[in-house]
């Protein structure tokens, strides 16, 4: 008898972002996913005029967008108070607030046109959330997080000579990274950042269409107990 080796049939796309969130493992209250529905409502609107995302489907918005940002909120306490640097659309600063609502969340973003449509989100889905038109750096200078989170911003190397002066106002980084982190960590080394800081892996998960998992980084300044 000949084996089947016919491919196996790639999954259809998702017609909606109940369907996505099952497809991907992250069932959410209905609350939550209609707050997440008007998100990508709003976002996927902006981003007819301004380049913020090119996850313009359920699919790459539930297994990029929302798989990143739980994987950030899952390393965060309750109530703490949280930086997100370098917003751009909101990922993942206003998806960890719809997603874990006791978190505090600030946003800011160096780009002008991108902190003025991050704040339209927010103002058009109604959250109380502020967004800074700085660099993450100026905003540390005036107040104090008990995190920073951010995706795609920058190499390790520059996200720790941006917070090399600021570490008693920004607690600790959580970086989401790919499968580069640990060559990205050790040019930030060659470069002499790394030595006042603490950094682990501290959360692996997969990524659908990715070779590598995906990795939440965490940094904190050395001699300070683990956060
Ligand atoms: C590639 S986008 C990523 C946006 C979003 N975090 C995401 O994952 O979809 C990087 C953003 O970081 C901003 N940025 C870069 N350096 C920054 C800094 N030091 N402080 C604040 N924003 C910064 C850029 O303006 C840009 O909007």
């Amino acid at each position: 008898m000949s084996e089947d080796v016919s491919p196996a049939p790639e999954s259809s796309p998702s017609a909606t972002l109940e369907e996505a969130l099952k497809k991907y493992g992250a069932p959410m209250p209905e609350p939550v996913r209609e707050q997440l529905q008007r998100y990508v409502d709003v976002l996927w609107d902006i981003n007819k005029t301004l380049n913020l995302t090119r996850h313009t489907d359920y699919d790459k918005f539930v297994s990029r967008d929302v798989m990143d940002s739980m994987a950030l909120a899952g390393q965060l306490k309750p109530n703490e108070e949280i930086l997100d640097m370098g917003s751009g659309g909101g990922v993942p600063g206003i998806l960890i607030a719809i997603i874990r609502p006791d978190v505090r969340v600030s946003l800011c973003d160096s780009v002008g046109k991108k902190a003025k449509a991050t704040q339209e989100i927010v103002e058009r889905l109604g959250l109380e959330i502020p967004v800074y038109h700085n660099r993450a750096e100026e905003v540390l200078e005036d107040l104090s997080f008990d995190a920073v989170v951010c995706r795609a911003v920058a190499p390790m190397r520059k996200l720790l000579l941006w917070l090399e002066k600021h570490w008693l106002s920004a607690g600790r980084l959580l970086a989401v990274k790919g499968g580069k982190w640990i060559d990205e960590v050790k040019e930030a080394r060659h470069h002499g950042v790394t030595k006042s800081v603490e950094i682990r892996n501290t959360y692996e998960y997969e990524t659908p269409g990715n070779d590598h998992p995906s990795v939440i980084v965490k940094v904190w300044p050395k001699g300070r107990k683990e956060p």
